[in-house]
């Protein structure tokens, strides 16, 4: 059945305008002022702006860590990506050392299939790089369609790599075209540090934060930038907190290396007083790298607006408090890293990037979706709206005041870290490939409709691939 949505405002990363949008086969097939409605179902749209379903590339759904596994799953995480606006999400699938990587892959799709409600794809971590992990990279790539590769400097003894690991993946990725991806951090610096307060009895979440300081975030990310230069080679640094490492990203690309960065909701809007609440409460803010001195948001701000950051990802990573974070109680070196945050993604960048005048609408569409899809060998499948492209739509009212809350949202955990916060815009429906997942703010997607997305390799012609002219 074919639909037609009228009278919303169509925003892409370069334009923004008025028109109608027809929707047939999961496709966008037309856009224009004044579409035949024959056959169609009509949606009305006004007052809302239309974005290209959010792309978020950074989540880990049912993921073993810290002794547990996370408590959102491929259903009911991607039901709440949906519910926030977003139609795609890159999930980190996990490998251990002397494991055939076409095992692990396995089980992130054992994971994901059936599940999904909305299109997924999978980033691969490196570990190590031998001669069996040579071997199989070019069927990961060719016959999965991974092309990106993970690499974690930190949690040492867990998933930690050392530099020659990083290095030997950052050579391989440029001759098979993936993009590397590193969790920046001196994970040995942190290992003491963590040990030292530990002995000094300072046990509280706080620590956490006060044991892994900025300066080796931006150590890490500066290091990991000096590899790629010398490999000739493409980076991109998940999860950026703080100026230090924000200015060694500036610092890369004047230099010519091509280094890209992310940052997460919550390094934007929350920072290091959290951790400091009573009663374990500061576990509920405990990532890695942790949240910063509040100054360091302005350097983020700044960096999204000038393109030295690129993407928001979600770095969802759920426990609850009651029963998982409370892991880490007299120990806050095991309280389980990570916050549900795949929900809130575009509702925080709105409200607190578009509407307080820090980013455009445009930007706001690139660093939510458009950007990630080309860096991710999506575009322009995914991450724009123009005809011939998925119909991922997100019918926003930027209008709508509400207050983020775990009462509300549809996460699988027990709090939400934006708790009381006031936003201004929200989802009203999304549709994956021309079916509404969510509409009307009542869920009506199918468990299982989410497909596998093999992605293209690394830099394919996405800077040229432009929008097909509209037709008005
Ligand atoms: N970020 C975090 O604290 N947890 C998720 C795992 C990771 O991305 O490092
Ligand atoms: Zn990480
Ligand atoms: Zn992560």
């Amino acid at each position: 059945m074919k639909k037609i949505i009228k009278n919303g405002i169509i925003v892409t990363a370069t334009d923004t305008f008025n028109a109608d949008l027809l929707i047939d086969n999961g496709i966008i097939c037309q856009i224009g002022t004044n579409l035949s409605e024959q056959g169609a179902d009509v949606i009305d749209a006004k007052g809302c702006y239309l974005f290209p379903g959010g792309v978020d590339p950074h989540t880990h759904l049912e993921m073993p860590f810290g002794g547990t596994v996370t408590k959102d799953d491929f259903e009911t995480g991607t039901i709440a990506a949906a519910f926030g606006g977003t139609t795609t999400i890159i999930d980190f699938c996990l490998t251990n050392k002397g494991e055939p990587l076409k095992d692990a892959i396995k089980t992130w799709h054992a994971k994901s299939n059936g599940r999904a409600v909305v299109d997924y794809g999978f980033h691969l971590m490196i570990g190590e790089v031998n001669e069996a992990v040579l071997n199989e990279l070019p069927s990961v790539i060719e016959k999965e369609g991974i092309t990106s590769f993970k690499v974690f400097m930190a949690y040492k003894n867990v998933l930690q790599a050392d530099d020659e690991t990083l290095f030997k993946t950052l050579i391989a990725a440029k001759d098979l075209g993936a993009l590397v991806m590193v969790h920046a951090e001196n994970g040995d610096v942190i290992d003491y540090l963590v040990k030292k307060a530990l002995e000094g009895g300072k046990t509280e979440p706080i620590y956490h934060a006060l044991t892994r300081p900025q300066v080796i975030e931006g150590e890490a990310t500066a290091r990991a930038a000096t590899f790629t230069g010398l490999a000739n080679s493409q980076l991109y640094v998940v999860h950026v907190t703080c100026a230090d490492a924000a200015k060694a990203i500036a610092d890369a690309r004047n230099r010519g290396i091509e280094v890209w960065g992310e940052t997460c909701p919550q390094y934007l809007v929350l920072d290091q007083t959290y951790l400091e609440r009573p009663n374990f409460e500061g576990a509920k803010y405990v990532w890695s790298p942790p949240l910063r001195e509040k100054w360091n948001q302005d350097a983020l701000w700044s960096a999204l607006k000038t393109g030295t950051l690129q993407t928001i990802g979600s770095d969802q990573c759920s426990f609850d408090f009651n029963g998982q974070k409370d892991l880490g109680k007299g120990d806050f070196s095991k309280i389980p890293n990570g916050g549900p945050m795949i929900e809130d993604r575009l509702s925080i960048l709105f409200s607190e990037g578009v509407k307080k005048g820090r980013i455009s609408l445009n930007q706001f569409v690139d660093i939510t979706s458009t950007r990630a899809a080309k860096l991710f060998g999506l575009y322009p499948k995914k991450g724009t709206i123009t005809v011939g492209v998925d119909a991922d739509i997100v019918i926003f009212d930027p209008t709508v005041e509400r207050t983020i809350s775990a009462e509300t949202h549809h996460m699988a955990v027990d709090y939400n870290a934006f708790e009381g916060m006031k936003v201004t815009g929200e989802p009203i429906s999304v549709l994956s490939r021309g079916e509404f997942v969510v509409q009307d703010k009542k869920f009506v997607g199918t468990v299982g409709a989410g497909q596998y997305l093999k992605r293209a390799k690394y830099g394919k012609n996405y800077e040229t691939v432009e929008d097909k002219t509209l037709s008005m």
